[in-house]
C-alpha cells in the first residue's frame, strides 16, 4: 500500500488537519532545492497562544471558553488570518489553518506571513451580549500578540464584521486612540474597506472564470453545487447567477436543495432568514451535504469546512472544476482522487485568497486612512487573482503537477526567499 493511503486510512481520526498540511507541504516541498533547516522552520508553527478565559453568562453563570492564536511564520510580513468561532476549534486546525495562510498570502504576494485563531463555542446559542463580553475577553487576551505591525485578525466562520468591530474597540482601549489597522474585515463606518464582505467569493468567482476558460466551459451553461450559504458560499452563488451560470444545489449545516431548474437565491436567502436552516425549503429536493457533493454538476464549489472530499467520496464526485472556496475540504488521499479522475482543482491557497487581498487593501487603507472606490477594489483584485491563477497554472505547466501541488511550490519558494534574503541569525 502507499505511504498516503496506509496514513489515511489506518491512521484516518489520527491524521489531523495539519499533519495533513504538512504532508502536502512536503510533497511539493521536493520540488525545491530547499534547505533542510527552511523545511524544518515551515513546518512549525513560530508561536502558540492558547487561554482559558471567563465569560459571565446572562443567567448569572460563568462559562470558562478556550481560544487560540496561532503564528505560522512572519517572515514575509506581520502575522495575518482569520478568527473562528466554531464549536470545533483545535489547536491541531489553528496550526494547519495558520501555515495555510503563510502559504496563501504567498501565493498572491502580499506582504504578510500566517496566523489564525478561534474560539471554541457555539456563536449561535450565545444571545448578543455574551457574545460581545466573549469576544472582548477573548480581544484582551490576544491582546499580547495582536497589534496593526504584528499580527491582524480578520473574519471566518461564525465570525462577522460585527466581531471585528468589538475587536478593534477593545484593542484600542487598551492603548488609548483608535487602532483601526489592528484587524480587517470590520465595518466600512469605521474603518473597513468596501468589498470586503464579498471578497472571499469574489475571489473565488474570478479562479473559476479563469479555470472555465482552461477547460473550455461556457458560465452560461454551467451548473453549479455549491456547499455552505455562509459569507463565502452565498457570495460564489450570487456571482455565479449573475454571470448566466445554475446553482442547482447549495446547504447548510444540515443539509441543502437541489433544483435541477436551478434555484431562485433570493427565494432561498429569505427562506433561510426565516427558518434558520433550509429543511422544507419548498423550491427544490432536500439532500444531505454528503448527497450534494455527488450530484451531478460542471463545478463544485465546498465553502464550508475541512476534510469534506475524501478517499471515501472522491471517486464520486462528477463536476469538472472544484474550487475550494473552504480552507482545507480536500484530503490528500481525495485530492489524489480527483487528480486522476482529470478534475480541475482550484487549491484553497489560491481559490479563497480574494479574501486575505481585500483584507490587505483594508489595512492599507486604514493606515493610509485614505479610502478607495468599490471599481478600485474590485478591479485590483480582479488583477492579483487572475495573475495568481495564470502564475500557478504555468508553474503546473512547468513541473508536470497539479495546481495545489503548483500553489505550495510557488509559495514555499518565495518565503525561502525572504529566508535566504534576512538570513537566519546563528
Ligand atoms: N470569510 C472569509 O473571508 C474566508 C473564509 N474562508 C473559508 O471559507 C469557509 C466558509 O467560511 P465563511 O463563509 O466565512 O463562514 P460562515 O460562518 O459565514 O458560513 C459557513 C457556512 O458553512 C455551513 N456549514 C457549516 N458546517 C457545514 C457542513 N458540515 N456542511 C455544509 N455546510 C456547513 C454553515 O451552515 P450553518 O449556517 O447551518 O452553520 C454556513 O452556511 C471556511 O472554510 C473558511 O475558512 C476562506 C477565506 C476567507
Ligand atoms: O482576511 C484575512 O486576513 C484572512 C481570511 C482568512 O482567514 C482566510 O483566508 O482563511
Amino acid at each position: 500500500m502507499h505511504k498516503q493511503d496506509a496514513q489515511e486510512s489506518a491512521c484516518r481520526t489520527a491524521l489531523s488537519l495539519f499533519d495533513m498540511t504538512v504532508q502536502m507541504f512536503h510533497s511539493a516541498a521536493d520540488y525545491l532545492s530547499l534547505e533542510p533547516g527552511i523545511r524544518k522552520i515551515l513546518t512549525h508553527c513560530h508561536r502558540e497562544f492558547v487561554v482559558n478565559f471567563p465569560v459571565v453568562m446572562d443567567d448569572g453563570s460563568i462559562e470558562v471558553f478556550t481560544g487560540y492564536r496561532v503564528h505560522h511564520n512572519t517572515s514575509r510580513g506581520p502575522a495575518k488570518g482569520g478568527l473562528r468561532y466554531h464549536p470545533h476549534v483545535s489547536l491541531d486546525d489553528v496550526r494547519a489553518l495558520a501555515m495555510l495562510m503563510t502559504l496563501k498570502c504567498a501565493v498572491v504576494k502580499i506582504p504578510y506571513g500566517g496566523a489564525k485563531g478561534g474560539v471554541t463555542c457555539e456563536p449561535g446559542k450565545l444571545s448578543k451580549r455574551e457574545l460581545q463580553a466573549l469576544t472582548r475577553r477573548y480581544a484582551s487576551e490576544i491582546s499580547l500578540l495582536i497589534g496593526p505591525d504584528e499580527d491582524i485578525p480578520a473574519p471566518d466562520v461564525g465570525t462577522n464584521a460585527q466581531v471585528m468591530a468589538w475587536i478593534m474597540d477593545t484593542y484600542s482601549m487598551h492603548q488609548g486612540f483608535s487602532v483601526p489597522g489592528v484587524i480587517t474585515g470590520k465595518p466600512v463606518e469605521i474603518g473597513g474597506s468596501i468589498g470586503r464582505e464579498e471578497a472571499t467569493g469574489r475571489g473565488v468567482f474570478i479562479t473559476i472564470e479563469e479555470a472555465a476558460k482552461v477547460r473550455g466551459i461556457e458560465l452560461e451553461k454551467a451548473r453549479v453545487v455549491i456547499q455552505g450559504m455562509g459569507n463565502v458560499g452565498a457570495t460564489v452563488a450570487k456571482l455565479m447567477i449573475q454571470r448566466g451560470a445554475t446553482v442547482v444545489a447549495i446547504s447548510k449545516s444540515q443539509g441543502g436543495v437541489y433544483n435541477a431548474e436551478g434555484l431562485n437565491l433570493d427565494q432561498v436567502l429569505e427562506y433561510v432568514a426565516e427558518n434558520k436552516s433550509l429543511a422544507g425549503y419548498p423550491g427544490g429536493e432536500a439532500v444531505t451535504n454528503q448527497e450534494l457533493l455527488e450530484l451531478e454538476c460542471d463545478i463544485l464549489v465546498p465553502a464550508a469546512l475541512e476534510n469534506q472530499i475524501t478517499r471515501e467520496n472522491a471517486d464520486k464526485i462528477k463536476a469538472q472544476i472544484v474550487a475550494e472556496g473552504a480552507n482545507g475540504p480536500t484530503t490528500p488521499k481525495g485530492d489524489q482522487i480527483l487528480n486522476q479522475k482529470g478534475i480541475l482543482v482550484i487549491p484553497d491557497i489560491l481559490c479563497n485568497a480574494g479574501g486575505v487581498t481585500v483584507s490587505y487593501f483594508e489595512w492599507v487603507q486604514s493606515r493610509d486612512a485614505y479610502f478607495w472606490s468599490i471599481g478600485e477594489v474590485n478591479a485590483r483584485l480582479k488583477e492579483i487573482m487572475t495573475a495568481s491563477f495564470k502564475e500557478v497554472y504555468q508553474i503546473a505547466g512547468r513541473y508536470g503537477v497539479d495546481m495545489r501541488k503548483a500553489a505550495y511550490i510557488l509559495a514555499i519558494d518565495r518565503v525561502k526567499s525572504a529566508y535566504e534574503l534576512r538570513g537566519i541569525y546563528p
